[in-house]
């Protein structure tokens, strides 16, 4: 597997090496002694997500606060999504720097995001699953996230906005500059 750094500190691409055959492909979708070994920290993930939306579905930018902050390996299973990684860690050399990568069945490629980031994606295939691990659980108190489309970031979606399907909680999520002191996560 190939593990890249990204232009967010903490944040880093992998590439699996996929052997090709007769059959079909094989790949190994996580390592824990490749991955951890790499980027030179433990990370022990504790729960795997998994979700199914159609085309323009735009689903976040979303975060955990303070001690449920969450870090995410993040794939597409089918189809093709942009994803989206925020970093909103203020002792960070990349705070509010923004990495966007197209992940798909066809580039295998990952993302892990640390604690500290905001993520979210927008499904550009006709459908896409969507799965990844966490290192912290879901903690609903502890929610939080930023307006897709906040001009502060400006983040270009690759999708007709007038086109997205976004749910009614993530269309009132704060701009950066409304979000309260605690929810910039020290990281
Ligand atoms: C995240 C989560 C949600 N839920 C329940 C809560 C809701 O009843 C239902 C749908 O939740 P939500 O609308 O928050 O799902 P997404 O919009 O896909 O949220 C995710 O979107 C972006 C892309 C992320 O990176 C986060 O992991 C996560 O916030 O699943 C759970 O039971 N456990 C969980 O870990």
């Amino acid at each position: 597997m190939k593990i890249e750094k990204t232009h967010i500190e903490g944040c880093y691409t992998i590439t699996p090496k996929i052997f090709y055959d007769g059959r079909g492909y094989f790949f190994e979708s996580y390592n824990h002694e490749k991955f951890t070994s790499f980027i030179g920290k433990n990370v022990d993930f504790v729960q795997d997500n998994q979700s199914f939306s159609t085309k323009g579905v735009l689903r976040g930018l979303h975060f955990q606060k303070g001690e449920y902050a969450q870090a995410k390996l993040v794939r597409v299973l089918q189809g093709k999504v942009l994803d989206v990684t925020v970093d909103l860690r203020k002792d960070s050399p990349s705070y509010l720097k923004v990495f966007t990568m197209e992940l798909s069945d066809k580039n295998n490629t990952q993302v892990f995001m640390p604690r500290g980031c905001a993520h979210g994606f927008v499904t550009l295939s006709e459908s896409a699953i969507f799965s990844y691990k966490c290192d912290n659980y879901y903690n609903k108190a502890s929610e939080g996230g930023m307006l897709f489309n906040d001009p502060f970031f400006n983040i270009d979606w690759k999708f007709p906005e007038k086109e997205l399907i976004i749910s009614e909680k993530d269309l009132v999520l704060p701009t950066f500059k409304e979000l309260k002191e605690d929810f910039i996560i020290k990281s």
